[in-house]
């Protein structure tokens, strides 16, 4: 009794998704024992969903075929390929796959949507009891995914939101220069090489939106700006943290091996928005600066660097991505004695 107790105070104090997956699996773990457990979760655009799965406990200390096919084809798959899950995700409905061994599907929802599937095996049919349980520990993830939701996220585009940024900014911050595997990867670290990450983050601005509003009322500017997160949920990986802070500026923050890795992917954004049609608005521009996470960094500071970066891509001339380190280089003699900011303008 004082071990379930332990779990749901864990359960409660879950800050993120993989987290919060995890201390559910390992509740159902402790309960009710299965043969192997997983959660499938739906991450990527809203037009080309994928799953990210992450396995809590194997069968036999096999993975299993669904688990085989995601590792085959890398972090994440489309939805089809997966097609028991699907049914499951798209119904709402619990699964039966195979009676014997019992392989059930779960479906995992908030208030407003069915977000993932938990896949249980157990030898045999949960029992009347086994079932309570299971339904007790959904509607729990329910309260708890609801809670987390509406604390991380930014009501209008569902991006993350400034509470969420500085968290996950610190620990990127923190694990520079270690040798562990990032923040993001949690989910998969048992498959992930060990390696040095670096993060950049960027700022993205929409050009003259002041305009949009003036033109065309407040709440088409709203649909933009739910348009554009939807535009950078496409267009980086899923593992990309995305944010609105509110207004009419977004940020990503990117992992990856080179500066240039960044650039391209900001250049995609930048390039993408400038060639989609917006209704009614037609097209619109965005510019966008960015900068390298140091170690030590504080996300004020990086915010404040991308920022600059973008004041000097307005001052460019707009729809264009400027990195912030490359004009410290191009200016070295204008950095600040007292700030230690670099001032180009
Ligand atoms: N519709 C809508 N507008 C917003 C929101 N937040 C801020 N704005 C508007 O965004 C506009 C930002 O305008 P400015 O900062 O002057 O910049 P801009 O017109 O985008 O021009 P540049 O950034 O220089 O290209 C203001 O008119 C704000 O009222 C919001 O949540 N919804």
């Amino acid at each position: 009794m004082s071990r379930l107790l332990d779990h749901l105070a864990d359960l409660a104090g879950h800050r993120d998704r993989d987290t919060l997956d995890e201390a559910v699996m390992r509740l159902i773990d402790e309960l009710i024992c299965p043969q192997y457990v997983a959660i499938h979760r739906t991450v990527g655009s809203l037009e080309a969903p994928r799953w990210l799965t992450h396995v809590y406990k194997r069968h036999r200390g096999e993975p299993y075929r669904s688990y085989e096919a995601t590792r085959d084809a890398g972090p994440t798959v489309p939805l089809e390929s997966l097609p028991y899950h699907l049914t499951c995700l798209q119904s709402g409905e619990i699964v039966r796959v195979t009676q014997a061994p019992a392989h059930w599907l779960y479906p995992l929802q908030t208030d407003n949507e069915i977000v993932a599937v938990l896949e249980v095996w157990q030898l045999n049919a949960p029992s009347p009891e086994e079932a309570r349980i299971l339904s007790a520990v959904r509607r729990y993830y329910r309260h708890l995914r609801g809670l987390l939701d509406e604390n991380e996220r930014d009501a209008l585009t569902g991006l993350l939101n400034r509470k969420s940024f500085d968290e996950t900014f610190v620990r990127a911050a923190l694990q520079l220069g270690n040798d562990v595997p990032a923040p993001q990867f949690k989910a998969d670290e048992r498959r992930r090489p060990l390696r040095n990450t670096r993060y950049w983050l960027g700022v993205v601005d929409i050009d003259n939106f002041k305009r949009i509003n003036d033109e065309f009322g407040h709440l088409m500017g709203d649909e933009v700006l739910l348009l554009l997160g939807q535009i950078m949920r496409h267009s980086f990986r899923h593992e990309e943290h995305l944010y609105r802070f509110g207004g009419e500026e977004f940020l990503v923050l990117l992992s990856g091996d080179r500066p240039a890795d960044a650039r391209q992917a900001l250049e995609r954004l930048r390039t993408t928005v400038a060639s989609h049609d917006f209704p009614r608005v037609g097209s619109l521009t965005v510019s966008i600066g960015y900068t390298e996470l140091q170690p030590g960094d504080t996300p004020s500071a990086a915010f404040e660097r991308a920022d600059q970066a973008v004041y000097k891509a307005k001052r460019d001339g707009r729809n264009c991505c400027v990195d912030f380190d490359k004009l410290a280089l191009d200016h070295p003699l204008a950095e600040s004695a007292n700030t230690g900011m670099v001032e180009f303008f």
